[in-house]
């Protein structure tokens, strides 16, 4: 409920905005590095960091750095990483096999980073698109994306990632079923603790560019992926998708991209009542750091203010590929 104000000049609302740490005292939402989900591009090799060009200050990391930047995160209090494999063009198939190997990057990668950063949360993503050939996120046949087939591979896939240490699986194909075939295939194979968070309100978007870039999947690509992303032009759509996923047993909800979606994170986070959260996607993370460069706007206020944008929105929390800078921001005494 808003108090009507008294009128001028009883009422001097800029009382409450003359001083920093006056606004600070009535500020309605906060950011706290609790908020935030890490996501970080895991690569094959030893000590690597290889920086991607679409995201300037991002690197895909060899295991051993990822661990590293693990521990780095766990020190300054964020609760989870969301891992995303830079898989080699040769291990990419028609048939996704990799995306279910035990050995793959991300399952590797989360076995050494819960046995050096056991306080950490490890998200994986449950989509073939890292592993697939045709660069899609589900099964191609004759150019159609499969559905029902796909998700056989989904479910061996969550369990492979179970299997390895996950502790949130984020479904992110956008396959129909997939979240309760998920959901049952860990209740039968004892992973009953492991959280799902789905990607519901997943939108087919232009904002992931930079994104299939850190994956090696811009060349792979053929087509686009509206026939099962979202259209940009629906909203009562994304509460349904939202709905469907948490009565089919996801735990919490996600919607991506996020700055372009606002009213959506606010939708879901109140219309469902579940964990909301926003992936803030690698092209939103880019317009801010071109703009930046170019000098057109202050880089850090940009970024603490679009963060701040999806708390008062309503979301529980964040992915986001500032996390880290944020977090050390958020560490450093105010005064
Ligand atoms: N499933 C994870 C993504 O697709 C991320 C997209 C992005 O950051 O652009």
């Amino acid at each position: 409920m808003i108090t009507p104000a008294a009128h001028f000049p009883m009422s001097r609302p800029r009382r409450l905005r003359q001083t920093e740490w006056m606004r600070r005292l009535v500020s309605e939402n906060t950011l706290t590095a609790a908020d935030l989900i890490w996501p970080i591009f895991i690569c094959d090799g030893q000590d690597v960091e290889e920086p991607i060009e679409s995201m300037p200050g991002v690197s895909r990391m060899s295991i051993d750095r990822a661990v590293i930047a693990a521990n780095e995160a766990a020190n300054l209090e964020i609760p989870a990483i969301a891992l995303f494999p830079n898989t080699p063009d040769a291990l990419k198939t028609p048939d996704c096999a990799e995306a279910f190997n035990p050995d793959n990057l991300v399952n590797r990668a989360t076995r050494a980073i819960k046995q050096n950063v056991p306080d950490i949360g490890i998200m994986l993503d449950v989509a073939l698109d890292p592993y697939n050939s045709d660069g899609h996120d589900g099964l191609v046949r004759d150019g159609v994306v499969l559905n029902d087939e796909t998700l056989f591979v989904l479910e061996k896939q969550a369990l492979s990632h179970a299997e390895a240490g996950a502790d949130i699986l984020g479904p992110s194909d956008m396959m129909d079923g997939r979240v309760g075939m998920i959901r049952q295939a860990l209740e039968q194979h004892e992973y009953q603790n492991v959280a799902i968070m789905a990607y519901s309100a997943k939108y087919a978007s232009a904002f992931y560019g930079p994104f299939r870039d850190a994956v090696g999947a811009s060349g792979a690509l053929k087509g686009d992926k509206a026939t099962y992303q979202l259209n940009p032009a629906n909203s009562d759509e994304a509460l349904r998708m939202a709905m469907r996923d948490i009565a089919e047993g996801a735990d919490m909800v996600m919607v991506k991209p996020g700055m372009p979606y606002l009213d959506l994170c606010q939708r879901v986070a109140n219309e469902t009542g579940a964990p909301t959260y926003a992936y803030q996607v690698s092209g939103e993370y880019a317009m801010i750091e071109a703009a930046a460069q170019n000098g057109w706007i202050d880089r850090d206020k940009a970024i603490m203010e679009a963060l701040l944008a999806f708390k008062r929105a309503g979301c529980s929390g964040i992915l986001t590929y500032h996390a880290l800078e944020i977090a050390k921001k958020l560490a450093e005494p105010i005064l």
